[in-house]
């Protein structure tokens, strides 16, 4: 089997999110099998749109079904902004997604920042990582958490999560959810997974969809990723990581592509 992360390219965004709802119907299946729970992290940005794309149409079969009761849905990075924000990744993921959950698919469990502490972004970062401990039974007993899932954007320069090139963050090996209060790109003042904890994920999928994309990709895949942070989420879960893009964002990208299968 190889090392190497899987790069799994469709033609049409409509083809790419049937094989990601496949992808994520796996996961769940293998983190209920675990624990009884499915816990996922999620980015903002264009993914949740093609989430949505992904997961609201109704299942084909018992086993095309999302559980979306069994779900724990964290939230990969997020901006210190109220909830109702145009700016929330929260907000984002409620109005593409959340909102139009039919009722009788019963409800997942999200977790979104304390906004009661806005003002402090460590405050903040801290407080999300005590939801993580809570969720993953305690920091004492575990060394870092471990999602069954991370689904995650790729910015145009390389950021994923609010992790961006060149930034102190990328050093970060003790905490859990760090604060970012340069962010390049707006609004500055975030929270975020860190790289350890994205790294440490039973599997990690990025969706990276439009010509935007296609030069970034070629850094990311064909020359040695620049250390570009999600190059260095490839080289930390390596076989553990797949991609799922249009045709459009890996124009002239070399890196095989992999027929999709589970
Ligand atoms: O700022 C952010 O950007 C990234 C990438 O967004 P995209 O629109 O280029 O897909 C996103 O993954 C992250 O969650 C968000 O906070």
């Amino acid at each position: 089997m190889t090392k190497q992360p899987s790069l799994y390219a469709f033609p049409t965004v409509n083809d790419l999110a049937s094989a990601l709802r496949a992808y994520v119907i796996h996961c769940q299946e293998a983190g209920l099998a675990r624990h009884g729970v499915f816990k996922v992290a999620v980015s903002g940005g264009s993914l949740p749109k093609t989430l949505a794309q992904a997961l609201l149409p109704p299942p084909a079969s018992e086993a095309d079904t999302v559980k979306w009761d069994r779900w724990e849905i964290f939230f990969a990075d997020e901006r210190a902004v109220p909830l109702d924000h145009p700016d929330s990744n929260y907000g984002l993921l409620k109005a593409e997604l959340l909102d139009k959950l039919p009722a009788e698919a019963g409800q997942p469990t999200v977790h979104p920042i304390d906004v009661e502490v806005l003002d402090d972004t460590q405050e903040l970062a801290d407080r999300y990582e005590q939801a993580l401990v809570k969720s993953f039974a305690g920091r004492d007993s575990v060394r870092l958490p471990i999602f069954d899932l991370l689904l995650l954007g790729c910015g145009p320069d390389g950021h994923t999560c609010s992790l961006f090139p060149g930034h102190e963050l990328l050093r970060e090996t003790t905490a859990w959810v760090a604060p970012i209060e340069d962010s390049p790109k707006p609004p500055p003042r975030r929270v975020t997974l860190t790289l350890p904890v994205v790294n440490h994920a039973v599997r990690v999928a990025f969706v990276a969809t439009g010509g935007s994309k296609a030069e970034v990709m070629k850094r990311i895949f064909d020359a040695d990723g620049d250390g570009l942070p999600c190059a260095l989420v490839n080289e930390g879960t390596g076989e553990r990581c797949s991609w799922f893009v249009d045709n459009d964002a890996v124009v002239g990208v070399g890196y095989p592509r992999r027929p999709f299968n589970l």
